[in-house]
């Protein structure tokens, strides 16, 4: 396996990009310098070279503007892949998402359906300022008809979004940028999708579960391997995809090893993570040890980059919930 083969996250989503223009000349791309300038983190470049302005396209700067003419889009046909420059300025489109994207197969009693991807770099990490960096997904998984996906490896990026684009309904596609180029992985150009409604295990352990999806996947990857120099076997799972939720493989775990920490950058309160150790509690009260931990971002505006790291969980807050939850029982 040469260097060369290997790419980084946001090339993973560039390849998937490719492949499903090509493979499917209903699948188009817009949003605010994709085209020209091959995006504002260069996950499109080639493809306006590639498959012209007619199906890559420049939007003005005007996001109700990006999710309204792609729900028009998808409802006719197309396959619309609209990207949003930072998740903090997607606000203006919610009322498009929300009101719109997320019930039109309901409200059409299944006419129409609204196979749209909007693709969101989101994450703090990269010193940028406050609406750049936030991490909401929360917002979205909480509204029914709208799927949340979030990949945290070059793989999972380019196999979730091939799905998310074949998928005839509605998803938000968040990416992780501060990891956007930390790993790089070989990714067959094979037109293999995942699938997107389950969750990844990507280390196994007996004595805790570490539940994690997005950029902080990397620091509690860090911790299962500290902790396993001291002897505690953890097991990873990357939820990647947050809704639908696969609740199933975080139970099976969780009734194996006892113990749970949650772990992510989102703020604390009212979110993803909360869902989880709600549902945790709800269907394996009787097999925790302890109850369930995390280890999150605060329920702040997400700071300036001096204060950024402090914001961001870190390994040593993973180990030391781990050590918390560990003396429990
Ligand atoms: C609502 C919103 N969406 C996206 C951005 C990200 N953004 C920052 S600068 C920029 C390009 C602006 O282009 P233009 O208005 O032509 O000004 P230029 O900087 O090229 O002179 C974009 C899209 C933003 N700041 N605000």
């Amino acid at each position: 396996m040469t260097e060369q083969n290997r790419i980084t996250l946001v090339e993973a989503v560039n390849q998937a990009l490719h492949f499903a223009m090509s493979k499917d000349e209903d699948v188009v791309v817009l949003g605010e310098d994709v085209a020209v300038n091959g995006g504002v983190f260069r996950a499109t470049v080639g493809l306006r070279e590639r498959f012209g302005i007619k199906r890559v396209m420049d939007t003005p700067l005007a996001e109700a503007l990006i999710a309204g003419v792609s729900i028009g889009m998808a409802t006719q046909g197309l396959k619309p892949v609209a990207e949003i420059q930072f998740l903090g300025f997607i606000y203006a489109a919610m009322e498009q998402l929300v009101s719109h994207a997320a019930r039109m197969r309901n409200r059409t009693r299944g006419r129409l359906t609204c196979p749209l991807v909007v693709r969101v770099p989101f994450g703090g990490g990269i010193h940028a300022p406050e609406h750049h960096s936030e991490s909401t997904e929360a917002l979205f998984a909480h509204i029914p008809g709208l799927r949340v996906v979030i990949p945290s490896s070059p793989r999972r990026a380019y196999g979730l979004l091939l799905a998310a684009i074949e998928n005839p309904d509605p998803v938000i596609f968040m990416e992780p940028k501060r990891i956007y180029r930390a790993t790089k992985q070989v990714v067959p150009d094979d037109g293999q999708s995942l699938p997107l409604d389950t969750c990844f295990t990507l280390r196994q352990g007996t004595d805790i579960t570490l539940v994690s999806w997005g950029a902080s996947i990397l620091e509690t990857m860090q911790a299962a391997k500290q902790l396993a120099e001291r002897d505690i076997s953890a097991e990873v799972i990357d939820v990647a995809c947050i809704k639908p939720l696969d609740i199933e493989t975080i139970l099976y775990s969780v009734k194996k090893t006892g113990r749970c920490v949650v772990i992510h950058e989102a703020a604390r309160s009212f979110g993803v993570g909360a869902e989880i150790v709600s549902q945790l509690h709800e269907q394996a009260f009787f097999d925790l040890l302890g109850p369930v931990k995390r280890v999150t971002g605060y329920d702040i505006t997400m700071p300036y980059y001096q204060m950024e790291k402090h914001y961001i969980p870190t390994t040593e807050r993973i180990i030391s919930a781990v050590e918390q939850s560990m003396e429990q029982a």
